[in-house]
C-alpha cells in the first residue's frame, strides 16, 4: 500500500477512493440530497411515460428478418372498420404491394354498432380480413403480425361490452387466419397511443423522423368519437410537464425513432370527435331548439344509443349563437385550468414550440372541408386557415334546409342539418380549443405523398412500424 502510494501515478482507483474518502463523503451528501429533491419534485420525469418503441436507423435494418416484412393493421374506428396492409424492406422503407404502397379497405359501421352481439361485431371484419390476408404471400403469413386497434367507439362502450367484442375478434383471427397474433394484438388503443401513432405515421411519411424535434410536424386527428393532438416538445418542456389529471394518461411520451429521442406531447379528448361533439352541443340546449341546427330542420340526432333533440330555432341558425354554444360544450374555461396554459376542459396545452409550428390536421377536418367545397377531395393535402371553416360556417348557418343541396352539392344528405354545427365546431376546436390563430396556415391531410405514391394519413402505419421493428 505504502509502496504503491510512493509510486503515485500507478495508484489504483480503489486506493484513490480510499485516500479521498473524507472529501468524497462531503461532496456526495449534497449530490444525493439534490437528486432526492429532483426525484420527488412534482412535474418531474414521473409525468413522462417511456414507451418501448424503437425504430432503428437506416443502417440498423431488421437483421433477423427476411427482405420483406408485412404487417396487417385493423383500425376499428367508431364510425367504421378499416384494414391496412403494409410491406417494409429491411431499411423500414415502404415498398409497393402490387400498384399501391398499402392495401387499404374500409366498411361501415364500426364494431361498436353491435354492442350486444360480439360475434356479429367480429364477423363484420371477415371480408376485410380475407382480402388483407390474401394480399400477403402465403409463405410469409405465419410471420406477418396482425393487430386490431379499436378507438373511441369501443372506449365509449365501456369495459365489459368492449372486452366481449375484442374476445370475439381474437377468436375470429384464431379460427380464420394464419397471420401472427402477438400478445395484446387485439386491444382498445388508449387515446395517447392513437395520437402517438398518428404523429409517427405523418412524420415517417414526411421523412422528418430522425431530424431535430423542431423540424417535425404536429398532428390533429378528428375522429368520430375522439380527437387527438400530438407534437414534439423540448426535453426541458417535457421535464416540467404537469402531472395528468386523475385517471388521465401522462402528457408526454418518450420515443426513440431513427436514432433520436423525442418527447411527444399527446392528448386525446374522448367525446370530442365530430360525431360525439354534435351530441355535446345538442346537450347544451337540452331539449329545446338549438342555434347550430340548419334553419327549417326538425329531427333527432342519434349517437351512442341515445337520441338528442335536433331542431332549428324559429329564428333560424346563427353563427354567433352557435359559437357560444360550442365554446360552452368545449368547456373553454380558464377556471378549470390548473396548469400554465390549457386547451379546454382543464387539459394542459403542451406549451407550444417548434414541433407545433406546422400542423397536419386529419380525418373529419379534411372530409368536411371537402364536403363544404373549399378543398379538392382528389388532392391528398390542402393548405387552409381556420377562418376558412368560419367562412363556410357562415354560409351554412345562413341557409335554409331546402337550399342545402344547391349551396353545398357535395354534402351527404344526412350531414346537411348539421353542417353549420360541424363547421362551427371545427373552427371553435382549432381556435378556442387548441389556441391556433384564425389566420394560421394549417395542412389538411388525407394522404401523404411518399415517393411516387400517396399513403393514408392514419395511425395504423405508426402501429405497423412498431410491429415490424419490435423484436
Ligand atoms: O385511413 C384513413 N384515411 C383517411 N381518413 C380516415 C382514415 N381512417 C379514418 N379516417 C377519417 O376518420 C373519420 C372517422 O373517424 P373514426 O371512425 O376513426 O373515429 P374515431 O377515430 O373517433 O374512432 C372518417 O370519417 C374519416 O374521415
Ligand atoms: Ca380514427
Amino acid at each position: 500500500m505504502t509502496a504503491k502510494r510512493a509510486i503515485g501515478r500507478h495508484e489504483s482507483l480503489a486506493d484513490k477512493i480510499h485516500r479521498h474518502r473524507g472529501v468524497l463523503l462531503v461532496i456526495s451528501i449534497p449530490i444525493v440530497l439534490i437528486a432526492l429533491v429532483l426525484l420527488l419534485m412534482p412535474g418531474s420525469s414521473t409525468s413522462v411515460s417511456v414507451i418501448e418503441y424503437t425504430m432503428k436507423s437506416h443502417e440498423g435494418g431488421s437483421n433477423s428478418r427476411g427482405p420483406k416484412n408485412y404487417a396487417v393493421i385493423f383500425d376499428a374506428g367508431s364510425s367504421g372498420s378499416r384494414v391496412h396492409v403494409y410491406c417494409f424492406d429491411q431499411n423500414l422503407d415502404l415498398v409497393p404491394l402490387e400498384n399501391e404502397l398499402e392495401l387499404f379497405l374500409q366498411l361501415k359501421p364500426g364494431l361498436s354498432a353491435y354492442p350486444n352481439d360480439p360475434r356479429q361485431s367480429a364477423n363484420s371484419l371477415v371480408s376485410l380480413l380475407d382480402k388483407a390476408e390474401a394480399s400477403v404471400p402465403r409463405e410469409l403469413r405465419p410471420k406477418t403480425p396482425v393487430r386490431v386497434g379499436a378507438t373511441a367507439g369501443l372506449r365509449a362502450l365501456g369495459h365489459k361490452a368492449s372486452e366481449n367484442i375484442l374476445q370475439a375478434v381474437r377468436e375470429l383471427l384464431k379460427d380464420r387466419s394464419r397471420l401472427k397474433t402477438e400478445a395484446n394484438a387485439v386491444t382498445v388503443l388508449d387515446g395517447t397511443q392513437e395520437g402517438s401513432y398518428q404523429w409517427v405515421t405523418i412524420n415517417y411519411l414526411l421523412r422528418t423522423l430522425g431530424k431535430p424535434y423542431s423540424d417535425t410536424v404536429g398532428v390533429v386527428d378528428l375522429g368520430g368519437g375522439s380527437v387527438q393532438m400530438a407534437y414534439a416538445i423540448s426535453e426541458e418542456d417535457a421535464a416540467s410537464a404537469p402531472k395528468p389529471l386523475e385517471g388521465e394518461d401522462s402528457y408526454v411520451r418518450e420515443m426513440y425513432l431513427k436514432g433520436r429521442k423525442y418527447f411527444l406531447y399527446v392528448h386525446s379528448y374522448l367525446h370530442y370527435g365530430l360525431l360525439a361533439a354534435r351530441a355535446e352541443i345538442l346537450k347544451v340546449s337540452e331539449g329545446s331548439n338549438n342555434p347550430c341546427i340548419v334553419t327549417g330542420y326538425t329531427g333527432t340526432y342519434k349517437y351512442g344509443g341515445k337520441g338528442f333533440k335536433a331542431t332549428a330555432s324559429s329564428s333560424g341558425a346563427s353563427l354567433d349563437e352557435c359559437r357560444r354554444v360550442a365554446i360552452n360544450a368545449l368547456k373553454v374555461n380558464d377556471s378549470l385550468c390548473t396548469h400554465m396554459k390549457c386547451t379546454f376542459g382543464g387539459v394542459w396545452n403542451g406549451g407550444g414550440g417548434g414541433g407545433q409550428k406546422k400542423m397536419f390536421v386529419a380525418s373529419f377536418f379534411f372530409d368536411r372541408a371537402a364536403e363544404a367545397g373549399f378543398v379538392d377531395p382528389k388532392q391528398p393535402v390542402a393548405e387552409v386557415r381556420p377562418l376558412d371553416f368560419e367562412k363556410a360556417a357562415n354560409k351554412a348557418c345562413n341557409m335554409r334546409m331546402e337550399e342545402g343541396k344547391s349551396k353545398f352539392p357535395h354534402v351527404e344528405e344526412d350531414n346537411l342539418p348539421y353542417l353549420c354545427l360541424d363547421l362551427v365546431y371545427q373552427y371553435t376546436l382549432l381556435v378556442d380549443g387548441f389556441g391556433l390563430k384564425p389566420s394560421q396556415t394549417i395542412t389538411l391531410v388525407k394522404k401523404v405523398k411518399y415517393g411516387d405514391y400517396a399513403v393514408e394519413a392514419a395511425w395504423p402505419l405508426g402501429s405497423a412500424i412498431e410491429a415490424v421493428s419490435s423484436p
